[in-house]
Formats: C-alpha cells, structure tokens, sequence
C-alpha cells in the first residue's frame, strides 16, 4: 500500500516553520526548510538514490542537450567518458556550461516507465493539494504542481550561471530538496546566487533533507564539485509550475 502525503512530508515541522518562512521569501526570495521528510523516508530515499540508473547529462560546443544512458556511457568506456568531461570543464570556463548526472523522474512517470517505489510517493507527495496549498501561502506564487528529476553531482561536474526561466514552462520557483549527510562546504557543488556585478549574495552548502526554494528568474549556479572529492551530491530537483 502507499503511504499517505503525511507520512512522507513532516508537516509539524513546515508548520512550525511557515510564519518565518512567508517573511522571508516576501524579503529575499529564497529559503531553506529543514526536516522536510520524515526522517525514516530520508533514510529509505537516501538508498534508492545510491543504486539509482544515473544517466550522464551535458551541454556540447553548440549548446545541445547530451544524455548518455547506463548502458551507453558503458560502452563508450571511461576514457571517452573522461575526455567529455574534460571538454565540457573547459567550455564551462567561456560559455554556459552543464555536467552532472540525472535521473529524469518526471518524464518516466509520464512515460509510465516503472520508478522505485519511494522516489514515486514523494514525486506524488510534493505535487498533492496539502503541500501545494502550503508552498502557495508560503510563497505567495499560483503554484499547482512540481515537476521532478533527482541529479547526482560527483567529482568535476557542474551547472554554470542561468536562471531557469524557459518560456511556455510556466516555473514559478525552483526547488531543491538535498540529500547530503556531511557535506562540507570547501568540497564545491554548492547552489551560489549570483548579481550582475560579478558578487556572490548567497551560498547553500548542500544538506541532509533540507529543501531550498528559489523565486525564477534569478541568476544562479551549482559550482564544480572540487577533483577528488568521493561524495556524491545528491538531490531531488524541479521547479513549481501552474499548468
Ligand atoms: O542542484 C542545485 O542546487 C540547483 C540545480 C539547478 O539550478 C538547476 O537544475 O537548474
Ligand atoms: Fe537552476
């Protein structure tokens, strides 16, 4: 049987924390919830992400979308895969520049392809009427779903400077709910928000079941994930849309 919206998101905690939120999304447009899911759903999510079908997405020379299957980047081999790496790093220094790997759980379920079972109650809980209603008061946006994927950031990947407005998509806020016990924050792949005179006004250093939501459109980015660091930056990620 699946659990219910309540047994997935911990709506003491949202509770307790709305007034403080409303104010501080109406003043700086941005926020971080903690505790976001109970605490045995974070652990149980946590396991599905680490055995996940990650597949690896970027950005070529022309901007085109590149995504690389399980079975494809295994075919390819490790060394074509680091030289594509290598490339996109570099492009990432001159023009808008993305690698990270993902696993689109929106698109699936739309596909009807099968999702794990976990990953497919709390896509389904973050779009039911309870948390849309809270994130509509909190945020004061005509939000009425969440669209989802969960992205996995490892050693060298990277999403430069954009903003996330596409036209037609109607993205309210972007959210990011992180999946990361220990994560420090000099290992890179933090979330930065950007101003146009080259400053940095924020930093969320990735968390453990911490929701960050962001108003669109606002420059930001996902810095490099520092050589050698073995973490995995794990999150679930999408915008709030109204259809
Ligand atoms: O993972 C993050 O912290 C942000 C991701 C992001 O900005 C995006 O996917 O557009
Ligand atoms: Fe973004």
């Amino acid at each position: 049987m699946s659990r219910d919206v309540t047994d997935i998101i911990n709506f003491a905690a949202l509770s307790a924390q709305q007034k403080s939120l409303t104010g501080r999304f109406a003043a700086a447009g941005r926020i971080r919830i903690d505790n976001v899911l109970h605490d045995n759903v974070s652990m149980e999510l946590l396991t599905a992400l680490k055995v996940l079908d990650w597949r690896l997405v970027m950005n070529d020379a022309h901007g085109r979308h590149v995504d690389i299957s399980p079975s494809e980047q295994k075919r390819l081999g490790a060394k074509a895969i680091r030289q594509l790496k290598t490339q996109a790093q570099k492009r990432a220094l001159s023009q808008f520049s993305y690698l990270y790997e993902n696993y689109p759980l929106y698109d699936r379920v739309q596909q009807k392809l099968p999702v794990p079972k976990i990953l497919s109650e709390i896509f389904t809980a973050l779009s039911h009427e309870t948390f849309i209603t809270y994130m509509r008061e909190v945020t004061g946006k005509g939000i009425d779903y969440c669209d989802i994927q969960a992205t996995r950031y490892r050693s060298g990947h990277m999403l430069t400077e954009h903003d996330d407005n596409v036209s037609g998509k109607n993205r309210h806020c972007a959210y990011v709910l992180s999946m990361c016990a220990g994560w420090q924050r000099k290992w890179g792949g933090n979330l930065e928000f950007l101003e146009p005179n080259q400053s940095i006004t924020d930093t969320f250093v990735p968390q453990f079941n911490a929701l960050s939501i962001f108003a669109v459109p606002v420059p930001h980015r996902v810095s490099k994930v520092r050589p050698g660091v073995l973490a995995s930056r794990y999150s679930l990620t999408g915008w709030m849309r109204h259809h």
